[in-house]
């Protein structure tokens, strides 16, 4: 949003455009070229009228990007009659009018602005250099799949033939992945601390689970007397806990308890649990007390029954895995951490002390695996409190290291699967919506082609909105609509797709978060859309998650960061980031929920044409190949294949003004749909706002490429399908103040994006004062928007 859009957004309002405007605040620059804004709009009005509005464009559909200016475009303010694109012939009547009037005529508020879609939208800037590359060798060797050589089997590094052939028979697993490999051998033939680092979907959660199961089927082995006979002699619940696996989410630990359970049918002696936030403690404390040997936990729980669950014994607990390393330490879980570890310490040095352990084999020292796929400075400073002269396992090496350090080398370099197909989408902020839309259409037009599709979104707020547009009843329009069918290419019986899936169970009072979406649907492909973000209570997150998983339909998960690390959705084909992360690991967070264990799996960011177009170079960071693995998409052509009319005859032109018509009429249709009712109406505002605040949270160092000042709030106003203009989109009663009404997890979230931002102003401080002073401004910028845009400085983040 640079100045003159501020002014204009903020400062103008509704004040007769003839009487004179004071412009004060902003720099010398700001004020004069709103004046001169002002001004040409005067000098319009001041011309005798002829009756009729300003000529608007003769056919916007038809305009050529050429005629567009090159860089952002100058901001007007418009009306309805700026717009009157030409109906397509049969189009019903309504058709590429904008409606406006009734609009109107419905609101009492405000006079509402219907801009073009096509029209004014600013032009690539590095449209000259950037390939339109067809999609990455299809044939690039995945770099997370299981190893094929005939000699890298399970056996082959000392798993007993027991869990060898459970792994095969029953759970499908034939060779270990080069992650597995290494961590299997090395945890099996020693007790040294360990850090485990592979990329996502590598295989890390066995990495570390089969060598502890193997280590605890021995130790029954070595419970029982010579002459015993039978395995459950030996070690059974009540023989103690020997393992602890931390995780930093409830879905995760949820998970790994899932992949666990599947694991012990072949020692079903060996019973595990879970103690988790948002369980009833009582009865955890039940199951704790019945006896478990391996304890899947989040830390905060985990410190909180040692603190006062008595039955909870830890003196005989040899493994403890902090699993997803860098999100327990971004999650604010450091202290929690460091607590626990001192209680296994102390509790097991006073049995040793006092000789009460009775478990022949049991080893001596405890093992701590540390697991991440980034290698960062929080990582390093977990290690620090955790590690004691680790082994670093990667893929191919491992060195024993100093202390809790952990050695940086060049594979360290966080990046996503090599057989990820990765591109990213220039997208004005206009066309943001219709493009998702058209995108979406696209990838489930054939059935078969693309099960499972994520879209991250930044906000709770928006991930609502946009599940409420995927899952509109297209049959129940307004009576009084004259509004086209929202995209012609629909078949008319799509709006009520035979859903073969079970969404999740929910009470009356509970939120919905699973729907058919008749706007992606086709008769012979009935999709099915979720949701998900941390502001849902958590047995909905969960029941969710697994109706997502377990759905034989195609279907399409909107959520936010809340699902981006470490959870194993089977069958996901493709992953939008609608929008960019707020931090470049983050991101390869989120496209990992792709191409996992050897799989093939395709990535799409949008960027709006300007500074996030910086963004690529940074994505490029995270390919092994450079900017060569990415190919580049524009708007024009996501609209054109998802808009198109399969019947489309004609000349090219033709052709086009087709998808851009079709285009246009699903956005009005949608714009009228969010007018028509004062729920949803608030919904989209409130989803633009905590859009806006969320964008303004990208972590320092890449914030000159989400700069909020080049923001333009008109335009992506209207990809919340918002006909009001910005400065007057307040929403009564949204959250105010930094925590207000958030969960734990997102008030950590919150901080972590803060620290992250403050930690940057440091950095830059360090590097010399100019900085500073910038950032400076750009926070005072921030700070005067947020007041202009309702006075609320926080956002709800999932
Ligand atoms: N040896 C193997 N062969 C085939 N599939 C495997 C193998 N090991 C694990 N998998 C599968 O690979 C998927 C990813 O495993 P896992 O979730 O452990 O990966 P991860 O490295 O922890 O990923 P992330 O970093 O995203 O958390 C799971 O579906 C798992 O069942």
């Amino acid at each position: 949003m640079t100045d003159d859009g501020m002014l204009l957004n903020f400062s103008v309002g509704d004040a007769p455009l003839i009487a004179k405007p004071s412009f004060k605040g902003g720099s010398w620059k700001d004020r004069l070229s709103a004046k001169k804004a002002a001004l040409h709009r005067q000098k319009k009005l001041a011309q005798p009228s002829t009756g009729q509005p300003d000529a608007p464009p003769e056919n916007t559909s038809a305009r050529e990007e050429s005629d567009f200016p090159v860089n952002r475009p100058a901001k007007r303010q418009r009306t309805e009659t700026d717009f009157r694109p030409t109906a397509p012939a049969g189009a019903p009547r309504g058709a590429g009018q904008t409606n406006g009037d009734r609009s109107e005529r419905r609101t009492d508020g405000p006079k509402q602005v219907i801009s073009s879609l096509f029209t004014y939208n600013p032009t690539s800037t590095s449209r000259g250099e950037a390939k339109t590359a067809e999609a990455p060798d299809a044939d690039v060797e995945p770099s997370n799949a299981p190893l094929s050589s005939e000699l890298d089997t399970f056996t082959s590094l000392g798993l007993s033939p027991t869990i060898a052939s459970h792994l095969l028979n029953k759970l499908g697993i034939k060779a270990p992945t080069a992650i597995q490999k290494a961590a299997v051998s090395q945890l099996l033939k020693e007790d040294s601390d360990a850090f485990i680092q592979a990329e996502t979907g590598s295989g890390k959660t066995l990495a570390y689970l089969l060598p502890i199961v193997q280590r605890i089927m021995a130790l029954s082995k070595a419970t029982k007397t010579a002459e015993e006979s039978n395995e459950a002699d030996g070690v059974h619940r009540d023989s103690g806990l020997f393992a602890i696996i931390l995780a930093p989410t409830r879905e995760l630990s949820k998970q790994i308890s899932v992949v666990l359970e599947s694991l012990l049918r072949c020692a079903h002696w060996i019973v595990a649990g879970t103690v988790q936030g948002g369980e009833k403690k009582k009865s955890e404390k039940a199951r704790l007390r019945k006896g478990l040997n391996i304890l899947v936990a989040t830390p905060g729980r985990l410190a909180d029954h040692l603190d006062n669950t008595e039955a909870l014994d830890v003196s005989n607990v040899r493994w403890l895995v902090l699993d997803e390393g860098d999100r327990l330490m971004e999650l604010g879980f450091e202290d929690e951490i460091q607590k626990i570890v001192s209680k296994l310490n102390m509790r097991m040095k006073a049995a040793q002390l006092s000789k009460t352990s009775k478990i022949p084999g049991l080893p001596t020292r405890r093992t701590t695996v540390l697991c991440s796929a980034t290698m960062k400075m929080n990582v390093q400073r977990l290690g620090e409190i955790s590690l004691k002269e680790a082994v670093h396992i990667q893929a191919a090496s491992g060195d024993k290291l100093e202390d809790g350090a952990i050695q940086e080398t060049k594979e360290d370099i966080f990046s996503a699967p090599a057989q990820l197909r990765q591109s990213y989408a220039i997208v004005p902020a206009k066309l943001r919506l219709v493009s998702l839309i058209a995108l979406l259409k696209r990838t489930f037009a054939r059935r078969g082609s693309v099960m499972k599709a994520i879209v991250f979104i930044s906000c709770a707020d928006s991930v609502d909105f946009h599940f409420e547009i995927l899952s509109r009843d297209l049959a129940s329009q307004p009576a009084d609509s004259d509004a086209p069918h929202p995209i012609t290419a629909e078949a008319p019986n799509a709006s009520k797709p035979a859903s073969t899936t079970q969404p999740p169970p929910s009470r009356p009072s509970e939120p919905r978060t699973s729907a058919p979406s008749p706007t992606l649907s086709s008769p012979n492909n009935p999709i099915q859309t979720y949701r998900l973000h941390g502001s849902l209570p958590q047995t909905l997150r969960t029941s969710t998650l697994k109706s997502f998983s377990a759905s034989k339909d195609p279907a399409v998960l909107l959520c936010t960061d809340v699902a981006s690390r470490g959870l194993d959705l089977p069958n996901v084909d493709f992953v939008i980031e609608y929008d960019p992360a707020f931090s470049k690991d983050d991101h390869l967070h989120r496209v990992g929920r792709t191409a996992r264990a050897g799989r093939q799996g395709r990535a799409m960011v949008f960027l709006m044409p300007g500074c996030e177009e910086g963004y690529v170079s940074l994505l490029a960071e995270g390919r092994r190949e450079g900017e060569k693995a990415l190919s580049r998409q524009d708007a024009n052509e996501l609209l054109r294949k998802g808009f198109i009319s399969p019947a489309a005859t004609g000349t090219e032109k033709e052709k086009e003004r087709g998808w851009q018509d079709r285009a246009t009429e699903w956005q009005l249709s949608i714009e009228r749909w969010a007018l028509d009712s004062p729920s949803r109406l608030e919904m989209a505002r409130r989803a633009f706002q905590s859009h806006v605040r969320a964008y303004a949270t990208h972590v320092a160092a890449e914030r000159a490429c989400f700069d909020i000042k080049q923001l333009h709030l008109g335009h992506l106003a209207k990809a919340f399908a918002l006909r009001d203009r910005p400065g007057r989109i307040g929403v009564p009663g949204m959250r105010p103040g930094a925590d207000g009404g958030k969960g734990k997890g997102e008030r950590r979230e919150v901080a972590r994006r803060k620290g992250g931002a403050e930690r940057g102003e440091g950095d830059e401080g360090a590097a010399g004062g100019a900085g500073v002073t910038e950032e400076a401004a750009a926070r005072r910028k921030m700070r005067a928007m947020a007041r202009a845009m309702g006075g609320a400085s926080e956002f709800n983040l999932g």
